[in-house]
């Protein structure tokens, strides 16, 4: 295939993101805080700052009964469908299609008061990987955010101040054959989803409005989003 101005840091990121991402919480270093829990969703994170601004990495694993991994990046990778579980987006625009499975946007969040509004320009890749612990068993599928810059959008010339994220969501399917031999449906599938993200929030923002928002939003982000993906695929055909 041929190669993209930015596919050897797309290349580099993915397997670092992806390594990460298959680590249990223990193996990932110490300091994870379980800081949300809802059914099978548990979403942990660590109190880091950078030049005195917080840039808390964010651990959070899930795992969503009727959805295949292709299915959930999918509807997380493709911009058609964004506006509609992206609460926090203001505007999304494709600046660079790099190639089907790499993409370059632009996307202005909304304001979060007091903190000035913010928008970021990133690169976004999705990726099947062979599942190479079971080998028979469905491929992993993912998806690498990460900020990149862009010349005809420099940071922090309008009103928003540019945020840098580097994103990755992880999605392993399960299938649970049923005993009669019978065909897959999808009350015989379940998908483990790591969703693993560090924002700096660019410009300063107080520490505790900061955290404040981070425990709302990301909770309610991955709910939204595996509700989204449960019921637009619930009367589609699966796909692995
Ligand atoms: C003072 C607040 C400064 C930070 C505001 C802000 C901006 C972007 C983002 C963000 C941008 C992209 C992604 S994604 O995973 O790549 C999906 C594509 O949209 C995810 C989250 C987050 C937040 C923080 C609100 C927090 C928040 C957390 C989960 C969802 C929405 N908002």
């Amino acid at each position: 295939a041929i190669q993209h101005r930015l596919w050897p840091e797309v290349d580099r990121l993915v397997k670092q993101q992806v390594a990460m991402a298959r680590m249990g919480i223990g193996e990932c270093g110490t300091g994870w805080q379980l800081f949300a829990e809802d059914g099978e969703m548990k979403m942990y994170r660590r109190e880091e700052e950078v030049d005195g601004m917080v840039v808390d990495p964010l651990k959070a694993v899930h795992v969503v009964k009727g959805i295949t991994g292709h299915e959930v990046c999918d509807y997380f990778f493709n911009p058609k469908y964004r506006y509609d579980w992206e609460t926090t987006l203001e505007h999304m625009t494709v600046l660079e299609t790099i190639s089907d499975d790499t993409l370059v946007f632009l996307q202005t969040h909304k304001r979060i008061w007091p903190a000035s509004q913010r928008d970021v320009v990133f690169w976004s890749h999705m990726r099947k990987l062979p599942n190479d612990q079971d080998r028979d068993g469905p491929d992993i599928w993912t998806v690498v955010n990460n900020s990149t810059e862009s010349p005809e959008h420099p940071a922090n010339v309008g009103k928003c101040v540019r945020i840098y994220l580097t994103v990755c969501l992880l999605c392993q399917t399960r299938v649970h054959p049923p005993k009669d031999g019978a065909p897959i449906t999808r009350n015989n599938v379940s998908c483990k989803i790591t969703y693993c993200s560090v924002v700096n929030p660019g410009g300063w923002a107080p520490a505790s409005v900061l955290r404040a928002v981070y425990k709302r939003e990301y909770p309610k982000f991955l709910k939204r989003f595996t509700s989204y993906v449960i019921n637009q695929t619930k009367n589609k055909p699966l796909m692995f």
